[in-house]
């Protein structure tokens, strides 16, 4: 009567890959692939009943819709498989091998399928697997059942919130609400009299716990809000507590005659409220009804989107909390820097010479690395770490800029280029009126040439330097005459200073020679 067929597993790397031949022995079956299709999927923390109750949707798929289809009181429960114990049994995510074909009120036939989830929350998964797993079957199936236990408590939505803003993230936006129908299943529910079980208990709890106010915190309002505008529309059912023996008896085998009166009663409701007929939801993507071949094709697309890089990774509270109190710390750390370098060497104050400006650096980067570390902030030293190395980066880019400021406003630097071209003009000019007097014409128009070029590139310097048009010709320019200067002119008026030098120490030292012989002479005289 079918079995369940993994359709996405869980790889040791916290990695998820499809199982495409399940997927499409499935979805590509005759009576599937081109037909619309409902698909509910169960979903929620570990260890919470969810394969267990996905065989009493088999048994109602597979009595099609008779009323007796809860069946007698001694059969094993069978199908998805599920057991008592502490330890996380589904994983990945199983299809249930049957589809069932089944005909709604307006005679069109939908094929319906059952989607059984891994449990979140177990100590072998990370936030991203729990995430992803919740947000894939949210995308696929028209009905989420959310299972819950007891209450729905904050930390409740804030996962659903968290869950499904993954799931939003890896979809196209337009504008429309990203899924279809969500319904939360309270299990254990302990309070029938103050909110009965079934339906109608349930839509006064959800209505308690999903009211936004005007006075309420932004956090809460915002967190309503979200969860609001991913469905197009949210129920909710009480589900009693079905009894110690299926709770407790690990030899329970799901037969009815164990399980309390009252849940069964409740089931007897539950089931035909998400897959009766006329309760059914045909699957929709952006508004278009799936059939099992689509289903197919988007199944590949979305599990791509979740193995690739191309999503943020969601991390949990604390480090998500962390993260945020560590990048707030560097900010205002670098706040500081700023301002005090800005003190020192900003645009209002005159050029510093680049040892000072060094030093005064050095001084404020201490100060501001200590207000980093001397900030409250969770996470402890190591996971720190990451944010102090990112703060010395960031001041370190700062003060290049401050570098550059600072040697901008050094006028002899600013002066450079035309000094270079004047001194370039003045040399040809000379040069080659000597030339032309000891008649090398060819050389002195030569030299003239080049004085002609330099004013050229002088007067279009000035005319950039003016209007701030065509900087990028001025930038050649400027390096131009930085390269004539550091190999040309720095060299030889170096040379020519040292030379100097040498001379004055030479006939120094030569007047020091004579005068000490004659001297010398003196003495022996
Ligand atoms: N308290 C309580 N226990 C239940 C309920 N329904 C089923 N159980 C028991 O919960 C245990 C786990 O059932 P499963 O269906 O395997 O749970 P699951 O949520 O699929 O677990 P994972 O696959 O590990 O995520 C079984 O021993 C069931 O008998 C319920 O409504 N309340
Ligand atoms: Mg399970």
């Amino acid at each position: 009567k079918g079995r369940p067929l993994s359709i996405v597993e869980a790889k040791d790397d916290h990695t998820f890959e499809l199982n495409i031949e399940n997927l499409e022995s499935v979805l590509l079956r005759p009576e599937v692939r081109d037909r619309h299709v409902v698909v509910l999927s169960v979903a929620g923390a570990f260890r919470k009943g969810k394969s267990f109750l996905l065989d009493f949707f088999l048994r109602y798929l597979h009595a099609q819709v008779s009323p007796s289809w809860l069946g007698d009181d001694e059969s094993p429960l069978e199908g998805f498989p599920w057991r008592g114990g502490a330890d996380r049994d589904t994983s990945g995510m199983l299809l249930w091998s049957e589809p069932f074909v089944v005909e709604l009120p307006d005679s069109k036939k939908v094929a319906v399928l059952l989607m059984d989830t891994q449990g979140a929350f177990d100590s072998q998964s990370t936030v991203k697997d729990c995430a992803t797993i919740f947000a894939l079957s949210t995308m696929i199936s028209s009905v989420q059942v959310y299972n819950i236990t007891a209450n729905i408590q904050e930390d409740d939505l804030q996962h659903l919130q968290l869950f499904t803003e993954y799931g939003r993230l890896a979809m196209e936006d337009n504008g429309t609400k990203p899924f279809q129908h969500l319904h939360f299943l309270v299990r254990d529910w302990s309070y029938p009299y103050q909110y009965e079980y079934g339906e109608e208990g349930g839509k006064k709890l959800l209505q308690k716990r999903l009211q936004i106010l005007d006075n309420q915190h932004k956090e809460l309002h915002q967190l309503r809000e979200h969860i609001r505008s991913c469905f197009e529309r949210i129920g909710c059912f009480l589900m009693p507590h079905p009894g110690l023996k299926v709770a407790t008896n690990p030899y329970f085998d799901g037969r009815l005659a164990d399980i309390e009166e009252e849940f069964r009663k409740q089931l007897m409701d539950l089931v035909p409220l998400l897959l009766s007929p006329q309760n059914m939801v045909v699957k929709e993507i952006h508004g278009d009804k799936i059939t099992g071949k689509v289903m197919v094709e988007y199944f590949k697309a979305y599990i791509k989107i979740y193995q690739g890089d191309e999503l943020p990774e969601p991390k949990s509270m604390l480090e998500a909390t962390a993260e945020a109190n560590n990048l707030a710390a560097v900010a205002n750390a670098k706040d500081a820097y700023v301002k005090e370098m800005e003190a020192v060497c900003g645009g209002d104050q005159p050029y510093m010479g680049p040892e000072v400006l060094d030093r005064e650096h050095q001084r404020i980067q201490e100060r501001a690395i200590h207000l980093f570390h001397s900030a409250r902030k969770m996470g402890g030293p190591e996971f720190s770490k990451v944010y102090d190395e990112q703060l010395q980066a960031e001041v370190a880019d700062l003060y290049l800029n401050y570098i550059k400021h600072n040697e901008s406003k050094n006028i002899f630097a600013a002066a450079r280029t035309p000094a270079v071209l004047f001194a370039i003009m003045v040399v040809c000019y000379m040069v080659s009126g000597i030339l032309g007097v000891i008649g090398l014409e060819t050389l002195a128009n030569l030299f003239n040439l080049v004085m002609g070029v330099s004013l050229l590139f002088l007067s279009g310097w000035a005319y950039v330097r003016y209007s701030g048009e065509y900087r990028e010709i001025g930038i050649h320019i400027d390096n131009l005459a930085e390269l004539i200067w550091e190999k040309g002119l720095l060299p030889i008026s170096m040379k020519l200073v040292q030379g100097g030098a040498a001379k004055a120490m030479e006939s120094q030292t030569k007047a020091g020679r004579s005068s000490a012989s004659s001297s010398r002479v003196k003495k022996t005289l």
